[in-house]
């Protein structure tokens, strides 16, 4: 052969091996591995007692038999139990002065805890970590939370350091994209992806009911993930990522006030949470579930879902086509068609908002109570922990043996934006850690999940008048 066409050859394999291997490459650094995580466990003596939260209640000399009555109702309902935890400040006294070492506290109790826990369990050490991104909604101080983390660990000097705020419950996910992004420019790396909620500094103390509400529900809590994109981990993870998808709505003005930090007519301080946040919800899922069904759901689901879909709009346009009513029967009446996410997905790690958020999901999901079991026994044991709730509720299904190799978890979670983010990992190894619930996991579900305040403080509906002196 000539030395011209030879030479050809040789530079064109070379060129088409190189891109192959830089292809190769670049699909190796965007794998994503679960190697493992820790849910924040308080200290027993932060639990948040019926008795104790009906002494601070009865402190606030704001609260009148209207808004006792109203608390009730609310925290009756809301599907909390006994066994929350609250800040140190919160059961001292002094929720109405919060100073910003009660803010500090509440945090490192988590940081000491958690992430020691998470470094043990896994063997990894600080100085191995390449990225760490921390989010929590509502404490900013200066140095960032996650400069206090490095600190605290020691994290080598070229650590890719993030810290979020202001992003509200579904930010640990938003976390992890973070996380999953940085690792893409950074082969065979390691990231720490830390979630929590600061609950000291954000008590409200006014009458505003729409702001009472966050008091009933928000608890503290907090988690600690280490995520991986070395393939030579890849034989000792707990899951992969498949997909991450982000929706927000947050251009449409009733979205975007759903779920608000603002003052009351007295310049009280609080999160406002409206009557609307479910539906928004569900809205900011469609979006989300428009984007994500194509990446998780088989063929087969897709084309059935669409002919349904465009079945049911023909009968719209031609209603002479329905005829009789029964034939409008058979047909599913009127009901919009459901996709069947059980096609693509074998558990349902949602986010534990309150339980009409829940119940909005498992309507708009077509799922059974057993789907929502995870979520609605996350919120009966730890509360709404925001951002990293969802990982108690995965805990959830590890500690009650549900996750097998090959099984694909969704997580949704939603938040003030108002935003609704999901993922889909596929569990690729052994998932038997009882972790945070070990102690009573076996206690759930509980017969009932009713709550003893109705019990205590019930009484508080047979009073007559407007007004209780205490
Ligand atoms: C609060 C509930 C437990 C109450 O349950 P019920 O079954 O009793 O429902 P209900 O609708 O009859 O409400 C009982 C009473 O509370 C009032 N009420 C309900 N929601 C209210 C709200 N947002 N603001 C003001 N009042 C409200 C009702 O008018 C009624 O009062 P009356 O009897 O006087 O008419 C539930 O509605 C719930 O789970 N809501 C969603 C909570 C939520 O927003 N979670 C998201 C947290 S934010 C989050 O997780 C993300 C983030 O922040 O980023």
């Amino acid at each position: 052969m000539e030395l011209l066409p030879l030479l050809t050859w040789v530079i064109l394999a070379h060129a088409m091996a190189y891109l192959a291997w830089t292809a190769a490459a670049r699909r190796r650094q965007s794998r994503c591995y679960l190697l493992d995580y820790v849910c924040h466990k308080p200290r027993d003596d932060r639990k948040l007692s019926t008795e104790t939260a009906g002494d601070v209640i009865q402190r606030n000399v704001r609260l009148g038999l209207t808004d006792y009555r109203f608390l009730l109702r609310v925290i009756v309902r809301s599907g909390i139990g006994e066994e929350t935890y609250a800040p140190r400040n919160i059961l001292e006294g002094r929720e109405d002065t919060p100073t910003l070492q009660d803010s500090l506290e509440e945090m490192d109790a988590f940081f000491d805890e958690a992430i020691a826990e998470l470094f043990a369990r896994t063997g990894f050490a600080p100085i191995d970590v390449d990225v760490l991104v921390f989010n929590v909604s509502m404490l900013s101080p200066s140095p960032s939370l996650s400069s206090q983390i490095v600190r605290r660990y020691g994290l080598r000097e070229d650590v890719a350091a993030y810290n979020l705020t202001g992003m509200g419950c579904s930010a640990g996910l938003i976390a992890l994209d973070l996380a999953r992004n940085a690792l893409r420019t950074r082969p065979r790396a390691l990231a720490l992806v830390v979630s929590s909620e600061s609950i000291a500094p954000n008590w409200y103390s006014g009458t505003d009911k729409s702001m009472m509400l966050a008091n009933c529900l928000f608890r503290c809590g907090g988690s600690a993930v280490l995520v991986t994109n070395d393939p030579a981990h890849r034989g000792r993870a707990k899951m992969e990522l498949s997909c991450l998808v982000r929706a927000n709505i947050g251009a449409s003005d009733d979205a975007h006030a759903c779920a608000l930090q603002r003052e009351d007519g007295e310049g009280r301080v609080g999160i406002s949470l409206s009557k609307a946040l479910p539906k928004a919800a569900v809205r900011a899922f469609a979006v989300n579930l428009r984007r994500l069904a194509p990446r998780v759901l088989p063929v087969a689901e897709l084309a059935r879902f669409t002919a349904r879909h465009l079945a049911r709009r023909l009968f719209f346009q031609f209603p002479q086509m329905q005829g009789s009513g029964s034939g409008k029967q058979q047909n599913g009446g009127d009901a919009a068609p459901k996709i069947n996410f059980k096609a693509g997905v074998d558990h349902f790690c949602l986010h534990p908002g309150g339980t009409a958020v829940i119940e909005a999901v498992k309507q708009s999901l077509g799922l059974e109570d057993e789907d929502v079991e995870p979520a609605r026994m996350t919120l009966h044991r730890w509360g709404n922990t925001s951002a990293s709730s969802l990982w108690y509720v995965l805990s959830y299904m590890e500690a009650k043996g549900r996750l097998k190799v090959g099984d694909r978890v969704l997580m949704v979670t939603f938040g003030s934006g108002f935003k609704c983010n999901s993922c889909v990992w596929e569990v690729t190894g052994d998932m038997a850690d009882r972790g945070a619930w070990a102690d009573c996991i076996d206690a759930y579900p509980p017969e009932t999940l009713a709550n003893p305040y109705m019990d205590k403080f019930g009484w508080i509906n047979d009073v007559d008048g407007d007004t209780l002196m205490l």
